[in-house]
């Protein structure tokens, strides 16, 4: 296995949100109620199309014809638990790829359980932050609640070890990202400490992951091209305001008038 990280060139980001733009995906969104019109905006903002069908009666039928599936179990309930068996069963029966966030895993038993179990169910990507993901490979972890305690370079071998066990495509997020299927790995430079000081900004990230995963192609190049657009946004929205408040139509802003050459390492500009 080669362990070591290399930097993901911008330009096979822009080639990504290239194919993204030109094929707008449609994006089942099965997330968390903190963050549903944020995730949702996101999304759109990039050209892709979110729909949130959470009762357990349509998730199924819905997951089936739509190009991508994202779970986010951030306020998992038992109704919300039977919508997300119901549209990975459906999800993987279509042949459509599905992305984990595993929020909290680790701090609380239900949710982990319930993780571990999904992890079983061939997801295509898995996107978390470094306490998360090291839970979820089994390693001991300081997260807090949703936040991270842990640095992001720490979970990668816990990322490594995870995407050779599960198949999936696994990201963990942080000061730097590190996407990795387990043979190789990319860094993901980018991004702003203030992304952490707003909702959702890892959990749109997982969205954008599904609907970059939904892209024909290399899925580690694509969910690392993910990453990077996130990272980007962040970086110039961050450079611009004055705070959380103003963050989000910045963010949004830059999302939508991303221009490729703003993917390579040379950001503001
Ligand atoms: N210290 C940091 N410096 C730069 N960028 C960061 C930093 N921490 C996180 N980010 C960026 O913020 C985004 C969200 O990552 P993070 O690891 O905070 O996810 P998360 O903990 O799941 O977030 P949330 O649960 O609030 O949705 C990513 O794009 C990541 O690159
Ligand atoms: C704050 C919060 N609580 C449950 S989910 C969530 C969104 C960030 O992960
Ligand atoms: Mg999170």
């Amino acid at each position: 296995m080669n362990t070591r990280p290399y930097v993901f060139p911008g330009a096979t980001a822009a080639a990504s949100l290239r194919q993204l733009r030109a094929s707008a995906p449609l994006v089942h969104c099965l997330t968390n109620d903190v963050v549903q019109s944020f995730t949702a905006n996101v999304l759109l903002a990039l050209g892709a199309s979110p729909a949130m069908v959470t009762d357990p009666a349509e998730a199924a039928q819905f997951s089936a014809v739509a190009d991508a599936l994202l779970v986010n179990v951030g306020t998992l309930t038992r109704p919300h638990a039977e919508a997300i068996h119901a549209a990975i069963h459906a999800a993987n029966q279509a042949g459509k790829p599905w992305v984990l966030d595993p929020v909290a895993v680790g701090g609380l038993s239900w949710r982990t359980e319930f993780c571990l179990g999904l992890i079983k169910l061939k997801p295509a990507a898995i996107r978390g932050n470094a306490s998360e993901i090291r839970a979820l490979s089994g390693l001991s972890a300081s997260g807090r609640g949703v936040d991270s305690g842990d640095d992001s370079l720490s979970a990668l071998p816990a990322a490594q070890q995870l995407a050779l066990g599960t198949g999936a495509v696994v990201a963990v997020t942080g000061e730097t990202d590190y996407v990795t299927d387990g043979e190789r790995s990319w860094s993901v430079p980018g991004g702003h400490l203030m992304m952490t000081r707003i909702v959702g900004t890892g959990c749109s990230l997982s969205a954008v992951v599904a609907a970059f995963a939904a892209l024909p192609g290399k899925r580690l190049d694509n969910v690392t091209a993910a990453c990077r657009v996130m990272s980007c946004a962040g970086e110039r929205a961050c450079a611009v305001v004055k705070g959380p408040g103003s963050f989000t139509p910045e963010f949004l802003d830059n999302l939508y008038l991303m221009r490729e050459e703003w993917l390579n390492g040379e950001n503001i500009g």
